[in-house]
């Protein structure tokens, strides 16, 4: 297909001025106006592409560790507190920032909250043009690189929870430790559950629990032992192995053990890590480099007149590099990756895990979306309307109208059919065409959607109606 851009009006303009001086009418001025041709465009690119073996280059690289981790837990319980201070610890931001945040925050009566307020200031700092709704900060040790994802905790914005976590490798889960508060997120429809049920059926495997505000109960080993028995319980049975759960105990506002380790004399009870060691050594989990390309789009902006269709998102699976030629879906468009930056360094390629920002060529803006994927060209996602999944209910499911959340997408559909229910244990049927689905029932459903989405077998869904989370599910 063919677009005009605005390097038409310079010819526009430059081609009047040619034919005025040869004393030809606008009419076949017009006429030889320069159009930009997609396919040329996508052509021209393609010919940068320096056919790296991008497997092989990044398996004999000792690049860092690169991982992305959700923030995730309920309301207030110091989530933003506890990033700021990470970054402030580790010098990301610096000493007269914080100054500048205390004595605003003190001024509007919001003392304490200038740590919090680091996330939020780099999140207005961003100038991307598209809104987005979770907090991005980069940071490195010696020994990895990180991004956080930082999700809001009020019960309106799971949906950005549910995008946020579909592109992190793991979680940290926040939990205030004060007197009544952690009883408040956990038992009382507080977002603690929610959360976690939500980080575990979109696929995340490893979780951190930052057992926070310790410093409010004076560091007492109870109330740690207490918070860590109770989530214990909860996080095995929501489908974590033990191996896979931690328990930190920290305080974002003193910053004890969170970069510097915890004092023996504050809890001499506590003899792991602090919250930094535990991250690094959470590894990604095995990256799906050799599968073909799928690219989530978790933004579309304009990255600059030279880059007038630009994109970010997390690679799902594969890899891309400069030149590539890629499948924009739902739209079927083509487009070509002119460049490829990760935390604003330029890169000749990424590979699955990597969140990155994509300049495109040969593609027009409006045949992209949030949700969309990039997909490659000879092995493309599909597009369905209609799936069967395999689900677990959070409330009652019967065949009922849903929104379907696949990462940042979200679009309106129906559970059509209640197939079985199965066993959760062994996924073996229990009951065929049941009339409902009871909360914690495993089933099959079949499920139809209002337009066609891409989605393939093993693709994470999560099912809400009536802003409640009521299942989630993995694609067959
Ligand atoms: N005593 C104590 N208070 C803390 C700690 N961390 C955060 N707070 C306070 O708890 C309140 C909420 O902190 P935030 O960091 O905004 O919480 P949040 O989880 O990011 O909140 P939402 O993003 O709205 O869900 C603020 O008043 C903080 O100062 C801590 O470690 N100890």
């Amino acid at each position: 297909m063919k677009w005009y851009k605005e390097r038409m009006w310079t010819d526009c303009w430059a081609g009047l001025d040619n034919k005025k001086k040869k004393g030809k009418d606008i009419v076949e001025a017009v006429k030889d106006l320069s159009v930009v041709d997609n396919a040329a465009d996508i052509e021209r690119t393609a010919k940068t592409n320096k056919n790296v073996d991008v497997i092989k280059e990044f398996a004999a690289g000792n690049a860092k560790k690169e991982s992305n981790f959700v923030v995730v837990g309920h309301v207030d319980a110091g989530k933003s507190t506890l990033m700021g201070r990470l970054l402030y610890d580790l010098k990301v931001v610096d000493e007269r920032t914080i100054q500048k945040f205390k004595s605003e925050s003190e001024k509007i009566g919001k003392a304490s909250f200038q740590y919090a307020w680091v996330l939020d200031q780099t999140e207005e700092e961003r100038a991307r043009g598209v809104t987005m709704d979770i907090a991005q900060n980069s940071f490195e040790t010696d020994k990895a690189k990180f991004t956080i994802l930082d999700a809001p905790g009020h019960r309106d914005f799971i949906p950005n929870m549910i995008a946020g976590s579909s592109q992190a490798d793991f979680a940290v889960l926040v939990i205030d430790s004060s007197t009544g508060a952690f009883e408040a997120g956990f038992h009382l429809q507080g977002q603690t559950k929610e959360h976690t049920l939500l980080v575990r059926s979109i696929g995340i495997q490893r979780i951190i629990v930052a057992v926070n505000k310790l410093d409010s109960v004076s560091w007492a080993e109870e109330r740690f032992e207490e918070i860590r028995q109770q989530m214990t319980v909860f996080l095995t049975s929501a489908g974590f192995h033990a191996k896979n759960i931690s328990f930190v105990p920290c305080s974002g506002l003193t910053g004890e053990n969170v970069v510097t380790p915890l004092k023996p004399s504050k809890a001499p009870w506590y003899k792991g890590s602090s919250l930094i060691t535990e991250l690094e050594n959470s590894s990604p989990l095995a990256r799906a480099i050799d599968k073909p390309l799928r690219l989530t789009v978790a933004d579309v902006f304009r990255g600059g007149i030279q880059n007038p269709v630009s994109i970010s998102g997390r690679i799902d699976s594969g890899t891309l590099q400069v030149g590539d030629v890629l499948l924009a879906l739902p739209s079927g468009e083509k487009t070509a990756v002119k460049a490829i930056e990760i935390n604003n360094d330029p890169r000749p390629w990424a590979v699955a895990g990597h969140n990155c920002t994509i300049h495109l060529a040969g593609i027009d803006m409006l045949h992209l979306k949030q949700g969309d994927v990039l997909s490659s060209v000879s092995n493309p996602i599909p597009v369905v309307k209609e799936f069967t999944a395999k689900v677990l209910a959070f409330q009652t499911i019967t065949p009922m109208a849903v929104d379907i959340h696949r990462g940042r997408l979200h679009v309106p559909g129906k559970i059509t059919h209640l197939v079985r229910t199965l066993d959760k244990a062994t996924g073996e049927e229990v009951k065929k065409k049941p009339r409902f689905i009871g909360p914690g029932t495993a089933a099959q459903v079949k499920v139809s959607l209002e337009q066609g989405v891409p989605l393939e077998r093993g693709g994470r869904v999560v099912f809400r109606f009536g802003g409640v989370t009521v299942g989630s599910g993995v694609v067959e």
